[in-house]
Order: structure tokens, then sequence, then C-alpha cells
């Protein structure tokens, strides 16, 4: 049995709509949306309906293809000035998991030399199409190689989620353990809660309940004694943007697990699809940052628990820096060592 697929697909499309798990909902309400138009995908990429860097590039890639059905230009000049303002519009979503800007770049792409209104539609619509299909083709792999890492009975830290609603299917630093799974082997799971919007709690706790793999949730503030008192062997994260040189942007409070198992001499891995990396940027340094709202820390379920008018710094990742990371999983493989090499001859 394909363990981890009765974990629910978070994007689907219709033919003419996105229908989208709402990740804002979870774990206490499993609700679908149905996105009509850019605005609404937008919205959606924004407010953290859809998020994970994959899943969101998958859904602005469908985005995209309701952008062009909705263009209803004769000309494809027209049609393409339409098109493009789309295509803008969905890259100011959010800045930091380069997978948006990779799919909106390989969506158009795909479109070059149409000849017609009609013809540039299908050919957006097949691309994204192929964007999913790959994507979970994808995690698949990388759950397999990163498999080779972990032993039955391993304990094993995560932040976040990188789980199957955060791409196509079965994640990225999640993958291992439905591959586990599925394979009889029983690797315990500690997903670290993740302030402020709580994706481990919300998201990692859940997938992972559903689908029966062995999964304790702590606090962040638990990551170093989870470490000494319960035998962790190694941490697995996502990422949202690996550079030239390996520094790797993921969720705020990935940098600290990778000093900590740094202090603690166990394995740091980060798992990311190729689309996770961007080598036009040489060092973390260059990585765009996403600060978000105020009210994500300083309110639980709307509920306010700091004092009115206090300042607030909300940076929604942060960066690794390559020296701390053990091994870099993709679907291609594990590289290790000279990152900046390996990862160059990974896009040759
Ligand atoms: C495979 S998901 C990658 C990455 O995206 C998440 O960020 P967010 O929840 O803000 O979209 C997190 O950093 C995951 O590790």
């Amino acid at each position: 049995m394909t363990v981890g697929l009765n974990v629910p697909r978070s994007v689907q499309w219709t033919g003419q709509s996105i229908i989208l798990l709402d990740q804002t909902k979870l774990p206490l309400e499993v609700y679908y949306k149905e996105l009509k138009t850019v605005t609404e995908v937008w919205n959606s990429i924004v407010a953290l309906e859809v998020r994970g860097a994959p899943a969101i590039g998958i859904t602005a890639a469908f985005g995209l293809v309701l952008a062009a059905q909705a263009a209803k230009a004769e000309e494809i000049e027209e049609f393409f000035q339409s098109f493009n303002t789309a295509k803008s519009y969905l890259a100011s979503s959010r800045p930091t998991a380069v997978n948006l800007f990779w799919a909106l770049n390989r969506v158009t792409a795909a479109m070059q030399g149409a000849l017609s209104v009609g013809e540039a539609i299908a050919l957006a619509e097949a691309e994204a199409i192929a964007i999913q299909q790959e994507d979970e083709e994808v995690c698949r792999a990388i759950g397999e190689h990163a498999l080779t890492l972990f032993n039955d009975g391993d304990a094993v830290l995560t932040i976040c989620n990188a789980g199957s609603i955060a791409t196509a299917r079965y994640g990225t630093a999640l993958a291992p353990f439905y591959v586990a799974k599925e394979k009889g082997l029983n690797i315990k799971v500690y997903a670290s809660e993740t302030r402020p919007v709580l994706q481990g709690a919300r998201l990692t706790a859940w997938e992972l309940q559903q689908a029966e793999v062995d999964v304790t949730l702590i606090t962040d503030n638990m990551a170093a004694s989870t470490i000494a008192s319960k035998s962790i062997t190694a941490i697995i994260v996502g990422a949202d943007r690996i550079v030239a040189n390996g520094d790797t942007a993921n969720k705020v409070g990935t940098f600290g697990l990778a000093i900590l198992a740094k202090h603690f001499e166990i394995p740091f891995y980060v798992a990311a699809p190729l689309s996770t990396f961007d080598v036009s940027l040489q060092t973390g340094a260059d990585i765009v940052i996403e600060e978000r709202s105020a009210e994500e820390v300083t309110h639980m379920q709307g509920v306010r628990t700091a004092p009115e008018g206090i300042a607030v710094y909300n940076p929604a990742f942060d960066v690794t820096p390559h020296h701390l990371i053990t091994g870099i999983i993709t679907e291609k493989g594990i590289i290790r060592g000279d990152f900046e090499v390996e990862i160059k001859h990974l896009f040759l």
C-alpha cells in the first residue's frame, strides 16, 4: 500500500478551477475551497491557505492557467499582455520560495511559440498539469533517497511542514517517513510545533497521524532537551530556496536546529527538489526573507497574547549556512561535501 496517499491532495485542478485544501483550517477541519480567479489564488497563497514551496508553485501554475482562460483576447499579443500582468501579480504573493517563480516561468516558457490564444491556453494547462505530476514523482524519489540515511527505530526531528500537503504528494522532509512506513520500518518522528503559524502542530502532526506514522509533537523551545533525552539520531527539514553555495532558506527556527545538530554531533539534512534551487544567487545573504504580520506573533487563534502596540519582528524564514548542513537530498540523490561544486554539477 502506498502510505501517505490517505493524506488528501492539497491542490486539485478541475479544468476551470482549483480545489484547494485550506491549510489554515487544519487540523480541526478538512475544508476545500474552489479558486476560480487569479485574485483568489493570490489571496490563498498570501493567507497560507496553500503553503509549502512546491504546493505554492503548483497552485501558481494553475493560477496562470486561470489567467490565460480569463484573458479573452483575440490577438496573441493582447493575450500575452494580460497574461504577463497576471504572472507579475502572482509573483508578488510571497518572495522566498523559489518554486513560485520557477513554476510561473516554466508555464510561460511552455507557451512561447503559440500561434493562437487557444493554443497558448492549452500549452499552459498541459505544463501546469505536468508540474504537479512530476512533483509527486520527485517527492517519492526524495523519500527513497532520504530513507537510505535512516534505520528502523531511529528518532528524527523535523520542523514546520514539508509534507504531502506542502507538495503534490509525499512531501520532501516527510517523504522518507511515508516510504519507511510502506516498507514496514518504524521511524519515530518528533515534530516541532513551529511558531508562530504552527505548521508543525497543525499540519505535520495531523498529516503523519493520518498516515499512522509514529509522531510526537514538541514545542520549539524543547528541541535541545528533546535531542538530548530522546536520542534523536538526525534532523531533516525542507527548504524554500537553496542557493549556489548550499546556503538554505527554510522556516524560521531551522537555523537554530542546525546549530543544535552541530552541538550534538548529529546529521542535519535538507530535503528539496531541484525546483527549490536558485543558482542565480551565490550565498544565503542574497535571499529575500519574507516578513509577515505582527498579528501572527501577538495573537493565537485570534486571541491576543501580547500587549497592544508591542514591537514585533516576524521573519517567516531564516538561512542555514551550508557548513551546518550534512547533506542535501534531492530527487537525483544526496549531495554532501563541497556543495558549490555538487550543485553546479546538478544543473550542468
Ligand atoms: C516542502 S515545503 C518547503 C517549506 O515551505 C514551508 O514554508 P511555509 O509554510 O511558510 O510555506 C517550510 O519552510 C517548508 O520547509
